[in-house]
């Protein structure tokens, strides 16, 4: 049964999820405790998931895991009934759609493996996809107000991020995943794309999950919110449950939540100092690796070392 308590049209199905990052050799390290764990989430088509935590919650993670950018068990994880991983036509045709904030940091990728640094037009980018519908890319372009002369290796962050937006949704996603893509975004673009997303979902039947930290506008938007801490699934509720328990903005109560957290992990803290035992938990570092994101077997785990993070980050790795 689904947040809403609906039963047909699942589109995302997550079943008693863990998940630890894999060391070196592509396991997880011996005795590390998973980074998430008791998570299991049901969602519709039509729902507008808010994923809502603290940094370093899990909440990229979980996004990552369903965009099957990490393998794990596939009966843990289903979306449109496949898992991502394993299947890789679910990204390929378009049906699942993964927009990440690693565009923010590798910003040389715009999706589709297409460099944008070096001079290239909005409108060789966007009419360079093949078999898209002229009617979505003319709405796209217009909600995201793009002007196709921008030669991308010149523009800002935002218009930058505008293109890249558009990009990733001229395909007509069922199930969208989005890791906070408009902070660089103004405020009419802001609204514009939640509005356009918003209608996607009532009039598609979309799903779309989003993780944010930023709460302006979405007050109305979201069906449905799930907060995530410590890699648990600690609430999943429909919005109109969250109102009718809190009378305080969205934003007002999800601060309430984290801060209810905060200071529950320093009582333990100091629990665990008064009983002489470290403050902090340490994580398991069996390998001495570090993982910089992307699935074992994908030229992505390495030794640990700034030296070499550096050389074999993602944005060298994918040039
Ligand atoms: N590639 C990785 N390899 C190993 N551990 C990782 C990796 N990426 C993230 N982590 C760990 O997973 C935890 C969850 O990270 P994640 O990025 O999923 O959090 P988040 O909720 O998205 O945080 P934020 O709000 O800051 O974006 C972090 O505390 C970090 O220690």
């Amino acid at each position: 049964m689904g947040i809403n308590g609906k039963n047909s049209d699942v589109t995302v199905e997550i079943k008693d999820l863990k998940f630890t990052y894999p060391g070196i050799d592509g396991h997880p390290p011996p005795g590390s405790t998973p980074l998430i764990q008791d998570f299991s989430l049901t969602l519709h088509s039509s729902d507008r998931c808010l994923l809502v935590g603290s940094n370093g919650a899990g909440k990229t993670t979980i996004l990552k895991i369903l965009g099957g950018k990490h393998m794990v068990d596939p009966d843990m994880v289903r979306v449109l009934g496949r898992s991502a991983f394993h299947d890789t036509n679910l990204i390929s045709s378009g049906d699942l759609c993964y927009l990440g904030g690693e565009w923010r940091r590798d910003v040389a990728f715009a999706g589709f493996e297409v460099p944008i640094q070096m001079d290239v037009s909005a409108e060789k980018m966007i009419f360079g996809v093949a078999g898209i519908d002229p009617e979505r890319r003319a709405e796209l372009i217009k909600v995201l107000d793009i002007n196709l002369s921008w030669r991308l290796h010149k523009v800002s962050d935002g218009q930058r991020r505008r293109v890249q937006i558009c990009m990733g949704l001229l395909k007509p996603f069922k199930v969208l995943l989005l890791d906070e893509i408009t902070v660089d975004l103004d405020v009419l673009a802001r609204a514009d794309l939640l509005r356009f997303l918003k209608k996607e979902c009532e009039e598609r039947g979309a799903t779309i999950i989003y993780a944010t930290h930023i709460f302006d506008g979405l007050e109305d938007w979201p069906t449905n919110i799930v907060y995530v801490a410590h890699g648990k699934l600690q609430l999943a509720l429909p919005m109109d449950k969250v109102k009718e328990t809190s009378k305080l903005s969205l934003m007002r109560t999800v601060e309430s939540w984290l801060r209810k957290e905060r200071d529950e992990d320093r009582r333990k803290r100091k629990e665990r100092k008064a009983a002489g035992v470290p403050e902090f938990v340490k994580p398991v570092d069996g390998s001495r690796v570090i993982n910089n994101g992307w699935a074992a077997g994908r030229l992505n785990s390495t030794i640990a070392g700034e030296e070499n993070f550096v050389l074999s980050s993602n944005r060298v790795l994918r040039q």
